[in-house]
């Protein structure tokens, strides 16, 4: 295949290696807010900047490019991106986090909280550590994370902070030099602590990913999410 990358820092470096490996060919590296040719490519991978991602999104969809956008931080814009989506009979995928281990994470959050849901005396709690250099904070995953409990427990939101209320769920963001990325749920009670951890060692698993699920949506029309791509039920 040939592939765009829209956004070539730490993520779009990982993932040309991974796609040079698995035989795809790199046609545009895009690292500013310059034009390009984005019909020359089968399919984009957007990992870019929050001001910037639905800009390149757009671009693709009204240019009929397949696209999988993993860049955090500007979700403000994503219904507007599935509308364009849907006008334009194309093919999107979003993802807070394209690694396996994290979707997996992201089922079990979700079957934790269900289960959770009727037992007293427990108070959530969550944490992400992230590199220093991360622009958004919480970070993406921690949010779908959130969302995940807030589907399946009584509370309605979340929020930056150290405690979690009645009515939200609070998520602590550290950053730390060189973490890639690691998230934790807390269920704590006055006799004991239920923890869930996802810890990722390197990019890869994120590269990884989104290679995969650019091999998945070339000739498929619509949005999808990483439970299509890895067909979790
Ligand atoms: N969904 C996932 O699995 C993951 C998501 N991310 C997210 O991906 C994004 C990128 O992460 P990193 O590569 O670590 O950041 P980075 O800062 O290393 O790379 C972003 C690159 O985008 C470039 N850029 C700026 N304006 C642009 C434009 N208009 N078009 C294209 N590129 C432009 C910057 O020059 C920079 O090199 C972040 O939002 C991060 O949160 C990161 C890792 C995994
Ligand atoms: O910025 C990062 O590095 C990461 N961003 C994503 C997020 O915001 O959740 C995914 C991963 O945790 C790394």
């Amino acid at each position: 295949m040939k592939i765009a990358l829209l956004g070539y820092g730490r993520m779009g470096k990982e993932i040309e290696k991974i796609a040079i490996s698995r035989g795809h060919e790199i046609v545009i590296r895009k690292d500013v807010d310059d034009d390009i040719e984005i019909s020359l490519a089968d399919v984009a991978i957007d990992f870019s900047v929050p001001t910037s991602a639905f800009k390149n999104i757009s671009n693709c969809l009204n240019n009929n490019v397949p696209v999988i956008s993993g860049t955090t931080g500007w979700l403000d814009n994503y219904k507007e991106a599935v509308a364009l989506c849907t006008e334009k009979k194309g093919a999107f995928i979003y993802a807070s986090n394209f690694s396996l281990g994290v979707n997996i994470f992201f089922e079990l959050n979700k079957q934790l909280a269900k289960m959770m849901q009727t037992i007293e005396g427990y108070t959530i709690s969550m944490e992400e550590i992230h590199h220093t250099l991360k622009l958004d904070a919480p970070s993406g995953t921690a949010i779908t994370l959130a969302e995940g409990i807030i589907e399946n427990s009584s509370k309605n939101n979340w929020e930056l902070a150290e405690k979690t209320s009645e009515e939200n769920i609070a998520i602590v963001a550290k950053r730390i030099p060189d973490v890639p990325g690691t998230h934790t749920v807390w269920y704590a009670s006055e006799v004991d602590t239920i923890e869930i951890k996802h810890t990722a060692h390197s990019r890869k698993g994120f590269a990884l990913g989104a290679v995969i699920a650019a091999e998945w949506i070339v000739n498929k029309t619509g949005v999808f999410s990483m439970k299509d791509v890895l067909n979790i039920r």
